[in-house]
């Protein structure tokens, strides 16, 4: 790994152990997806180990949920617990008003789903994830119908998108949701994210998009100086 790499992890940690100390007993907790929340789930079972009790988690990837088990953090529906206090997950990008794209690793649509059932969202990254302007160094992810992608693909390249379907080697990526995902590219980023968030929710075939607007609480960020909490 390069020296840049080994930074960048060692800061999405201090930021994912600092979340860590917000988790207390009796809560229930929403885990997200990605490299940053991997080390949250880590230092969630850590704190168990050291006595922490909560009540439950829900997971927003299959991937997350199977380390959460692996490490023995207990598992719940949203069935049996509709609402969670706490979510914690990563980002792509995060923008002046803590607006943020999502989706880098594909579980975008269930991420919103944990967010929106969850009282607290915190996002936890390291400062490198920090932008003027959604869009700026990273795709808008969105996921779509198979059937519709071709369709789907046609209208955003309308709306001046640079339009890429997300592959896994020689084949599409399939979401958890057996999705796919188009990622988004704008030449000068993303201008209005309320208004292009607003057009793509009306293209039949988008099941949902990466833009995470106004739905994050704090940001926990990792850096050169240890981690600071926005706003
Ligand atoms: O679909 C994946 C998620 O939105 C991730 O939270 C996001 O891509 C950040 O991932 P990482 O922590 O690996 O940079």
């Amino acid at each position: 790994m390069t020296a840049q790499g080994t930074n960048r992890d060692a800061w999405k940690r201090a930021a994912s152990e600092a979340a860590a100390s917000l988790v207390e007993d009796g809560m229930l907790v929403g885990l997200g997806t990605g490299s940053t929340a991997a080390f949250f789930i880590r230092a969630l079972a850590k704190r168990m180990q050291e006595g922490l009790h909560i009540a439950g988690t829900i997971s927003s990837s299959l991937a997350s949920q199977e380390l959460a088990q692996s490490f023995g953090i207990p598992v719940t529906t949203f069935e049996a617990n509709p609402t969670l206090d706490l979510y914690i997950d990563g980002a792509d990008e995060i923008d002046p008003q803590l607006n943020l794209i999502k989706g880098g690793g594909g579980a975008l649509l269930r991420e919103k789903i944990v967010a929106s059932a969850s009282r607290r969202f915190v996002v936890v990254a390291d400062h490198l994830k920090l932008v003027e302007r959604l869009g700026q160094s990273f795709a808008l992810p969105i996921e779509v119908v198979p059937f519709a992608t071709p369709l789907v693909k046609r209208q955003l390249t309308d709306l001046g998108a640079n339009v890429q379907l997300r592959s896994k080697g020689e084949t599409p990526f399939i979401t958890d949701n057996q999705n796919m995902i188009l990622d988004c590219t704008f030449a000068q980023g993303i201008s209005d994210p309320a208004a292009l968030d607003e057009r793509l929710h009306h293209i039949v075939g988008i099941v949902e998009t990466g833009l995470f607007l106004g739905m994050a609480r704090q940001v926990l960020i990792g850096g050169p100086n240890g981690v600071q909490t926005l706003p």
